[in-house]
């Protein structure tokens, strides 16, 4: 059951976005509904990062529309305290000294609120809990791991109690249990009625739990629908993989084609 009452959470008409001479969205469309869990598919350079950076208003349009809970990007004020954004993965080791609580902590600051507010101390914990680091509140962040720190930004984009969550390939890189924890609060989230928007180079562990994905490619949404499943027959010895050049890489890429990492395959019986 949703918790929001606009039906569509995300709305992107028509976006392009520039970089310099690099024209990165080549006029997307994207509609996420209240509720839904989906992911962003696509291969490196596809432009996953530039899509969820323009649905958080870290990269401006160079035409097209976002809208985010019912409110237009760059007119309307969006309710960005109901929004949950973990940034593709930076390293939370800034060099400032800080422990997980005093992290978390800032994901309750927003736009026009400088102060926290009554009862974080339990929201911080409660939101570390909920990634499994309940034990690690007053850790100082160099002193975790990779896949914990991690953990510690994802806990972040949750103190708030957030109504659509977009997280940019959270667990590249990470550990298997973080990969666990987070996989575990995912569901949670989504048995809540949270809507999220995942960007991930493979299902892994989120297999069950999203229920469409979005492909990109070239800038392009290229597949939208069922989430690609492993095939049965994939390490058979039967089974032959064919790799595209990079000019048969620029056709439009039929719906066979492996969303993941872009290669096209033909089975030979
Ligand atoms: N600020 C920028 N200036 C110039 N080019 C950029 C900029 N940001 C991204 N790009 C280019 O745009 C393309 C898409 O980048 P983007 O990070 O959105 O892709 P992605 O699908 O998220 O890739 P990855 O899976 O490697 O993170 C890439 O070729 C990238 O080099």
């Amino acid at each position: 059951m949703s918790r929001t009452t606009a039906e569509h959470v995300i709305e992107v008409e028509r976006l392009h976005v520039h970089a310099g001479a690099s024209h990165i969205l080549r006029g997307v469309d994207l509609t996420v509904r209240a509720g839904e869990a989906v992911t962003l598919l696509g291969a490196n350079g596809s432009g996953k990062s530039t899509l969820v950076k323009a649905l958080v208003g870290v990269a401006a349009p160079s035409q097209g529309t976002v809208r985010v809970l019912g409110a237009r990007l760059g007119t309307d004020r969006v309710p960005w305290e109901r929004v949950g954004y973990v940034p593709q993965r930076a390293g939370a080791r800034t060099g400032v000294p800080s422990t997980a609580a005093e992290v978390v902590a800032s994901g309750l600051l927003s736009g026009r609120r400088w102060w926290l507010p009554r009862g974080w101390r339990t929201r911080v914990r409660d939101a570390l809990d909920q990634v499994g680091l309940a034990d690690r509140t007053e850790s100082a962040m160099h002193v975790l791991s990779g896949g914990q720190q991690q953990r510690v930004l994802i806990a972040r984009a949750l103190v708030r109690d957030p109504d659509v969550l977009v997280l940019d390939e959270p667990v590249a890189g990470v550990d298997h249990p973080s990969q666990e924890a987070f996989a575990a609060s995912v569901r949670r989230l989504v048995e809540r009625g949270v809507t999220v928007l995942v960007v991930l180079h493979e299902l892994g562990e989120l297999d069950e739990i999203v229920s469409r994905a979005v492909v990109l490619r070239h800038g392009l949404v290229v597949h939208d629908g069922a989430p690609p499943r492993p095939r049965a027959d994939h390490d058979a010895a039967a089974h032959r993989h064919l790799h595209p050049h990079d000019d048969e890489a620029r056709r439009p890429a039929p719906l066979t084609q492996n969303p993941v990492n872009g290669s096209t395959e033909e089975v030979v019986s």
